[in-house]
């Protein structure tokens, strides 16, 4: 099958209508011309399906879906989330700024990460954030610390690494024992102990996040079963836990990838909340990818096409400053025309940015019927793809769009390079 044959996984909001590429009521090629190439175009309703799909599985339980915005951290996305009710997991005191910048209630608000700053941690106890996810013993100690000299208490849970394998690249694993994240689960009692006695804290959680992109159920089930299974030992200790946290990670299709849906995933993980009697807990999760990663392609001009000496070239305005997945992890993203040829000879081609790295590829042998001036879209390219992007080669970022109906807002201009050079300085 060809490239521009395959089904399209936005679909049915990323799709053709007479060979012409559109995302929602609105053709790609009025909004290329308009605002130039490479251009990130995302889907809101594609965004709002899949949160409607978690609040299907959440129906009738007390949950949470706090969206992870290292996934996209644009400010138009924020917005599509804090409207619809959304919570943020964030990372980072920037990404605090982002979620308020965005209307977001900081009562919805928890904060992860292995290395958060004392300034960090205060700008997060000044907003009022519903939770801390701290990830060592360290961490607590500090958080305390802070927490006391602002005369506050900082409700925290403790991210557990349950050592399950979630099946994934090993870049994008999390849960695993020799990875950096969370605390060690026979360590976890006594840290829970300790941290209860502090008079900065306030225990209010427990928290897991295994990895990204997973694509079976299985990691899920078993991370599940040793989270339930020290909640049990730590609320025996005493110290009640008001909610559960399972993290994020849920995988979405990148190449025929067939990850379970998120109700699906939920129906099953409830089943055994159940059994277990923990059904009626607060559960909150923090997904990323699985809201944001189909809803978006990044549109780019073809520049040259050039036949290599073992390989043929397809030269795009696009580059792993836009695009650095392929680069970083040798993920593939479908790579389709914007406007698909009839009838024409496709070629088999790498096709490549212009940085000056031989890693610089966002698609290898894929059979494309392109010339110059043609544009492609690389799909999948909703989530880490903007939020990674760079300045490297002095490569201002993308602009972007976001469709609804049939309207296209712009919702990030074009970095120009007085936006580069503005923080910098020539020295004395
Ligand atoms: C703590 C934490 N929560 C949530 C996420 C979101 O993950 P994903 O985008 O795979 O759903 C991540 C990233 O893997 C993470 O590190
Ligand atoms: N950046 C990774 C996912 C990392 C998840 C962060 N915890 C990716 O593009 O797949």
């Amino acid at each position: 099958m060809s490239e521009q044959n395959l089904p399209l996984p936005g679909h049915p909001h990323i799709a053709y209508r007479d060979n012409t590429l559109y995302v929602e009521g609105v053709a790609l090629p009025a909004l290329a011309r308009e605002h130039g190439t490479p251009l990130f175009v995302y889907s809101k309703q594609w965004m709002l399906d899949a949160l409607a799909a978690y609040q299907r599985g959440f129906e009738g339980r007390d949950a949470l879906v706090c969206y992870a915005i290292k996934a996209n951290s644009s400010l138009g996305i924020l917005r599509v989330f804090a409207e619809a009710g959304c919570g943020f997991d964030i990372v980072s005191g920037g990404e605090l700024a982002r979620v308020l910048a965005a209307g977001a209630d900081p009562a919805k608000v928890i904060f992860s990460g292995v290395g958060k700053t004392r300034a960090e941690m205060r700008q997060a106890l000044a907003a009022g954030i519903a939770c801390f996810n701290v990830e060592s013993e360290a961490e607590i100690d500090v958080l305390n610390a802070v927490a006391l000299a602002e005369g506050r208490r900082a409700a925290i849970s403790v991210r557990i690494n349950p050592n399950v394998d979630p099946k994934t690249h090993p870049y994008i694993s999390t849960g695993l024992k020799g990875n950096k994240f969370g605390i060690a689960h026979d360590r976890a009692v006594a840290i829970y102990q300790h941290a209860a006695s502090l008079a900065g804290l306030q225990v209010v959680g427990i928290d897991c996040h295994i990895g990204s992109q997973i694509t079976e159920a299985e990691p899920y089930l078993e991370a599940l079963e040793r989270v339930l299974d020290l909640v049990e030992a730590i609320e025996k200790a005493g110290i009640p836990l008001h909610h559960l946290d399972f993290g994020g990670g849920l995988g979405i299709d990148y190449n025929g990838d067939t990850p379970p849906a998120a109700d699906a995933l939920w129906q099953r993980l409830l089943a055994r909340l159940d059994a277990r009697g923990f059904g009626r807990r607060r559960l909150i999760v923090e997904p990323g990818r699985s809201l944001v990663g189909n809803a978006g392609l990044c549109v780019t001009e073809v520049l040259y096409t050039k036949p290599g000496e073992e390989k043929n070239f397809c030269i795009v305005d696009a580059a792993m400053n836009d695009l650095p997945r392929p680069a970083m992890y040798q993920a593939f993203h479908r790579i389709a025309p914007v406007v698909s040829r009839q009838g024409g000879q496709a070629l088999t081609y790498d096709v490549v940015g212009p940085v000056c790295e031989s890693g610089d590829w966002l698609g290898r042998d894929r059979a494309l019927d392109v010339q110059a001036g043609d544009l492609l879209a690389v799909l999948s390219a909703g989530a880490y793809s903007m939020a990674m992007a760079s300045n490297y080669n002095t490569r201002g970022r993308a602009a972007e769009l976001l469709v609804s109906g049939d309207r296209a807002t712009l919702i990030r201009r074009r970095e120009t390079i007085e936006d580069q050079l503005r923080s910098e300085r020539l020295g004395d």
